[in-house]
């Protein structure tokens, strides 16, 4: 198949850059709480807070949404639950497919979140033929043979892969071929995809290991202290420090767990 990785542009078609994409879901979340408290009205301040955002950035990022707020009440709750929701595309009900379901599939399956944002796991699939039919969150195991036709029938565009990295590659090819064009990928393996399709990885042991850099300078163990590499001696460590520190920062200083391809 076409290899290569989708690489977006810093802006999406519809203007908004992507940097305030990846912002909205923190909004999202942070207006969500605010909705189930009934709170009616929230000020830029208030709600930049609440999402960890600088309110200068926020005020620019709704801004890109067409949404201003008003002067001495702040922005309306409810309608940028709608707004936001309908820019990222949660009006709609996403259908998605797990691959994998071994601990962290059927664990990502007994996930409640996933439904209240509008994403509808479909089926359940696994290569294991001793797994087919056994039911997990409600729903029965299927056999890697009916990949395609759950794709077809389901209208499936979201995949999900938690298989072991070896089996990976070869999963996504599968799940491309059928019709998916996003795929979220759990194995630490760097999938090939060709244009058109989004991937996104998760590796929670790179946010550990990052941590793990900051842990280090906190207890004031510079890299190599005691026993300094030819690398820190000379002041390379530099880059690793600023890379570290890049990956610390999300959107605006979160940490992300889930990363771009
Ligand atoms: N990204 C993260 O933060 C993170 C965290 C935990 C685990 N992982 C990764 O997630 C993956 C799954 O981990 P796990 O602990 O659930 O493993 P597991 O061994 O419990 O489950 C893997 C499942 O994949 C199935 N499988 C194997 N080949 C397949 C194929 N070709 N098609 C469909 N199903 C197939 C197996 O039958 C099994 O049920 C691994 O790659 C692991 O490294 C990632």
């Amino acid at each position: 198949m076409a290899t290569g990785r989708t690489h977006r542009p810093a802006t999406r078609s519809r203007g908004i850059p992507e940097a305030t994409v990846a912002r909205l879901p923190l909004y999202l979340r942070a207006l969500t709480a605010l909705s189930e408290r009934s709170v009616p009205t929230v000020s830029s301040e208030e709600l930049a807070t609440a999402a960890g955002v600088n309110s200068a950035k926020l005020r620019k990022d709704f801004s890109y949404l067409g949404s201003y707020g008003t002067r001495g009440v702040g922005y309306d709750v409810e309608y940028l639950v709608y707004q936001i929701s309908r820019e990222l595309g949660l009006t709609q009900d996403w259908p998605v497919v797990i691959v994998g379901i071994g601990n962290l599939g059927a664990a990502l399956a007994n996930y409640g979140g996933f439904a209240s944002r509008g994403f509808r796991v479909a089926a359940l699939i696994d290569a294991d033929p001793a797994m087919a039919g056994k039911p997990v969150a409600g729903l029965p195991v299927r056999h890697t043979d009916e990949l395609e036709s759950i794709i077809s029938d389901n209208g499936v565009s979201i995949g999900v892969i938690a298989t072991p990295a070896g089996a990976a590659q070869q999963v996504c090819d599968r799940l491309v071929a059928a019709g998916v064009t996003s795929i979220l990928n759990f194995a630490p393996t760097v999938l090939a995809v060709p244009d058109g399709v989004d991937v996104r990885k998760v590796d929670l042991s790179i946010e550990l290991q990052i941590l793990a850099f900051h842990e280090q300078r906190k207890a004031g163990e510079e890299p190599g202290q005691g026993a300094r590499t030819a690398a820190s001696r000379s002041g390379s460590a530099r880059p690793a420090a600023a890379a570290a520190r890049d990956g610390r920062k999300g959107p605006d200083g979160d940490v992300p767990a889930v990363m771009p391809a």
